[in-house]
Parts: C-alpha cells; sequence; structure tokens
C-alpha cells in the first residue's frame, strides 16, 4: 500500500473530486460515515462524546461526525474551537445542518473549555492535514485540556498540532490519542517509532478516493499488507524435491551466545530451506547436533569463537545458495578475519546481522566487500554505528534510503513498523509485530527466516519484505497464544506458516 505525502493527498482528494465526480461536501460526509461507522462498532451510547472541531476541513468532518451521531441517539455536546476569523466552505455547511439538530458551544478564551470526565469520549477533529505551522493561543489550550483529561481520545484524521511527514518542531503542543482513524492511507509520521505518543493504535478507513490516481502517483514509501504479502509467496510444485528449495550456510554462535545460533537455525529450516549446513566453534558442535539434528554442522577450528580456520574441508562458498553470518559471532580479531575472507569470497547476496554488523561499523572498509544487494538487518543502535546519530525520525529515514542506495544494499531496520530500505531508493514499513518481539533472539529468528528465503531463490527485497512481515505476523500469533510479555524468540520459529 501506498503512503503519498500531503500534497499528494491534497491532489488524490481533488482528483477524486473531479473525475468520479463527486461533490466535496459529499467527500466530507464520506468521510464522516467511515468515522462514524468505526466509531460505533466499537463505543455504545452509554459514553458521552465530545467533539472538538476546529475551523477548516477537518472541523468539518468533525460538525459531520457530531450529527451522525446525534441522529444515531449518541449523547453528543459539539465545541469549535474558534482561532481564526474564517471558516472552510463545508465547515460552514455543516455547522449549519449540525445547528438544525442541536446546540453547537464556541471556545474562545480558556473559561469556555468545559472539563472533560472519565468514561466520556473526547474526538479531536481540531486540525488535519492542514496543518501549517506550531499550535499555538487557544488551540494550544484545549489540546492540553484534552491531553489532560482522563477521557478516550480519538484523533480525526490525525492528532490535531502533528505534522503528517516532516519533523514537529521541539515542545509542539500535539493531542495525545488513543486511537487515530485516518481516511484512506497511512500517514507516514504513524510509523516513525518517536511519534507513537501522538499516533496511539490507528485504523484506517476506506473513503472511496480514485484507485487510479493512486496506482499512478510515484512513492518511495509503502506500507506492506497481508493482501501483497500474498502475492509474494511462491507455492510449492507437487514434484519438488529437498535441491529445489536451495542449501544455506549459517554462521553463527560463540562460547555463551550458541542460543543465537540455534535459534537462527531452527527459524531457517522452519522457513522452508532444503538443506542447512551451520558453521559455530567447536564448543557448539554438540549443541547444535542435539538441539537441531534436521542441520549439518561444520565445525570451525577455534573451541570458541568463529576464526575460520583451518578451512581445509570446507565445502567451496559456491556451494551455496546463500549465506547468513552474525548471530552471536562474538567480535573477536579472528572473528572479523574469518568475516573478511568470507565478504571477498562471497559471489552472492548475503544476510548480515548482529555482530557482523557491528564488526563492519568498526572497520568500514568491509562496506564496499559486502555482495551487493545483500541484506543487513541492524537494530537501530547498530544502524547508527554503521551510519551516525540522527536528529529526528525523518532524518533517520533520510540516512536509512541513502545508505541503502548509495551501497545497493536492502537494509532492514529493525523496531516497531521495521523499514526496509532498498537499493532502488524506496522504504517499506512493516505492518505486522508486537512490543512483545522487544526480547533477546528474535533477531537471530529473523536471519534464519530470510535466508531460507534467499536460499529459495527469493529476491533479495521480496525475501525482506516477505521475512519481515511473516516474523512479525509469527509473533503477532505467538502473543496471542502467550501474551506479549511471556513471548520468547523460540515462539516466534514455532509460529510460523507460510500458508
Ligand atoms: N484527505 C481526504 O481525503 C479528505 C480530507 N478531509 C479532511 O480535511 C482535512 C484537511 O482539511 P484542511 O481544511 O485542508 O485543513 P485543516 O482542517 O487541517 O486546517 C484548517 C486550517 O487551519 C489553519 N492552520 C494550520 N495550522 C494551524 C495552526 N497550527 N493553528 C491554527 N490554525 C492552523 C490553516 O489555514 C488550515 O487551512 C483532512 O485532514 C481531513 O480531516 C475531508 O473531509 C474529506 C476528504
Ligand atoms: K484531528
Amino acid at each position: 500500500m501506498k503512503i503519498l505525502s500531503v500534497e499528494q493527498t491534497r491532489t488524490l482528494d481533488q482528483y477524486t473530486i473531479e473525475h468520479e465526480p463527486i461533490a466535496p461536501i459529499n467527500l466530507m460526509e464520506r468521510a464522516a460515515q467511515a468515522f462514524t461507522d468505526w466509531y460505533t462498532a466499537r463505543f455504545d451510547k452509554s459514553r458521552p462524546v465530545r467533539i472538538f472541531c476546529g475551523l477548516g476541513n477537518n472541523g468539518g468532518d468533525g460538525l459531520a461526525i457530531a450529527r451522525l451521531l446525534t441522529q444515531l441517539e449518541y449523547s453528543v455536546q459539539t465545541y469549535v474551537v474558534r482561532y481564526a476569523p474564517r471558516e472552510s466552505e463545508d465547515f460552514m455547511h455543516n455547522h449549519r445542518r449540525l445547528k438544525l439538530i442541536s446546540s453547537i458551544t464556541y471556545i474562545e478564551n480558556e473559561r469556555d473549555i468545559p472539563v472533560i470526565r472519565n468514561r466520556e469520549v473526547a474526538i479531536d477533529a481540531i486540525l488535519g492535514l492542514g496543518l501549517s505551522r506550531t499550535t499555538e493561543g487557544i488551540v494550544q489550550s484545549v489540546i492540553d485540556a484534552i491531553n489532560h483529561s482522563p477521557a478516550t481520545v480519538i484523533a480525526v484524521d490525525i492528532a490535531s498540532g502533528l505534522f503528517a511527514d516532516t519533523a514537529n518542531g521541539p515542545n509542539s503542543t500535539i493531542i495525545q490519542p488513543d486511537y487515530t482513524v485516518t481516511f484512506h492511507l497511512p500517514k507516514l509520521a504513524f510509523l516513525q517509532p518517536t511519534l507513537g505518543l501522538y499516533v496511539g493504535e490507528w485504523h484506517w478507513v476506506d473513503i472511496g478516493l480514485s484507485r487510479a490516481f493512486i496506482e499512478r502517483t510515484p512513492t518511495t514509501y509503502f506500507y506492506t499488507t497481508e493482501k501483497e504479502v500474498r502475492h509474494l509467496l511462491r507455492p510449492r510444485n507437487r514434484f519438488s524435491h529437498k535441491g529445489s528449495f536451495g542449501h544455506a550456510l549459517l554462521l553463527v554462535g560463540s562460547y555463551g551466545k550458541m542460543g543465537a545460533g540455534v535459534l537462527a537455525s531452527r527459524a531457517c529450516l522452519r522457513s522452508g530451506v532444503g538443506l542447512l549446513t551451520v558453521q559455530v566453534p567447536r564448543c557448539g558442535y554438540e549443541i547444535l547436533q542435539t538441539t537441531v539434528p534436521e542441520a549439518m554442522c561444520q565445525p570451525d577450528g577455534h573451541l570458541h569463537i568463529l576464526s575460520g580456520q583451518p578451512d581445509l574441508e570446507a565445502p567451496e562458498l559456491s556451494t551455496y545458495s546463500a549465506i547468513g553470518v552474525g548471530p552471536g559471532i562474538g567480535t573477536a580479531p579472528e572473528t572479523l578475519a574469518m568475516l573478511r575472507k568470507l565478504l571477498s569470497e562471497a559471489q552472492k547476496p548475503m544476510v548480515i546481522d548482529a555482530d557482523a554488523i557491528n564488526l563492519i561499523a568498526k572497520n568500514r572498509d568491509l562496506i564496499d566487500k559486502i555482495p551487493k544487494n545483500s541484506i543487513l538487518t541492524p537494530h537501530p543502535k547498530e544502524f547508527e554505528r554503521l551510519t551516525r546519530r540522527w536528529t529526528s525520525d525523518y532524518d533517520k529515514l533520510g540516512i536509512l534510503r541513502d545508505f541503502a542506495q548509495r551501497n545497493r544494499f536492502v537494509v532492514v531496520l529493525k523496531g516497531a513498523h521495521t523499514a526496509i530500505a532498498t537499493p532502488d531508493g524506496t522504504t517499506h514499513f512493516n505492518s505486522t509485530g508486537n512490543p512483545g518481539m522487544s526480547t533477546g533472539g528474535t533477531g537471530d529468528v529473523l536471519t534464519g527466516i530470510l535466508t531460507a528465503l534467499i536460499a529459495q531463490g527469493y529476491d533479495p527485497v521480496e525475501a525482506a519484505v516477505l521475512g519481515v512481515f511473516e516474523h512479525g505476523r509469527a509473533g503477532d500469533r505467538a502473543a496471542q497464544n502467550r501474551g506479549q510479555i511471556g513471548l520468547m524468540a523460540s515462539d516466534i520459529t514455532d509460529s510460523l506458516r507460510w500458508d
């Protein structure tokens, strides 16, 4: 699913209005109806509703929602925050219609702001995509009052005061909603880790904007949906055999961190790889053979770490259809030497994670040795070591895009809504996963999944989008079974289902 900029969304509205065609006031009615349907499916009439409206079209939506909910016999009180002398045309239209059936309270001064009580619902329709500057004055006071109230807060389209695709300045006053119900497409701001407080749980509702226009509008940002992922997954041929699904090599583990190797290996096998060889330090040989009998094990000459020595009996790297390196390997000099040799000799895209990334960050000449189209899976700290500190989520997205494009890598920046940057400059945000997955070993599981997909012949971008989605989906299933708090990395592997 595409994520459009504010400017593109405005053009999309305009295009829909002209080409459907539909009168702007009717498009607003559709938006209000979609919000109302969402609302009435979740909240019953016992909860009083206070709707706070601005003077633009977001406020117009609020007035229309107030009318629709009043007609459904919800207990509604509507407020108009009078922060400017001018109202939009569609605001005025909906204002006239609402006035016929109910009263409206105007907020001009702080003393006009009502006390919002527990069990009430506050609907925020003060400012939407038209936000052009930081909030101030009476708008700021109303936002503060809503934020300090015990009510459930629901933002219409976007929290008032939050910019949809650019950074907010420090000390901005922004609604902190429990829910955001947005029109038609997600906004970039909803996917940024530091803005979660200003988004809450977000939902999007279809308001019938032009599909044709969305299809031909260029964007570099995408949000992965289940429907898209279904198209990526390749069905298995009845006559296939284990040779059809590739042979993966994982280089993992060190003394005290063999668990990472086991997690990656098990996830790799659960993700459909045909054959798996795992290279581990000698201390890990029995551990791996016992816990992952399905894998072949190739012990390193070193007892405690991967050193790549001796490699006399090791098969040629070209034997393998995919190579994953990093989980649990540590950063010893011998391991650095092993990584240096591996990167120089590898011909195909690899999966590079954890300490392999840390070694590369400290030895930057290695960046040029990484095969093109390799997948790197840093968490934010690792990515910062690889690049630089960022000043905002949007700054980080720029660094991410440039790094992936310049080096021709696929970079999977892990977190809530993991961002996958590709060599062609696009960024895909993931839609699955939950906070229960913020626990040791989940990244190792992802490395195993991605290595298995590459081994099966998936293109690295497809592998990253599909693998990250299924990793999150398995995490969601695991959380459903045992709750987020008790979730462990191996539960994710056990919950993988590729159909
Ligand atoms: N996207 C859609 O398909 C539809 C969106 N709708 C809704 O319309 C709003 C956008 O409406 P717009 O009138 O353009 O802007 P706002 O209501 O957000 O703002 C009004 C007005 O306020 C001024 N302003 C900007 N910043 C500030 C500030 N910090 N303080 C005070 N005033 C400010 C500025 O002049 C704005 O023009 C969208 O979000 C949807 O909710 C349609 O209803 C249906 C289709
Ligand atoms: K709003």
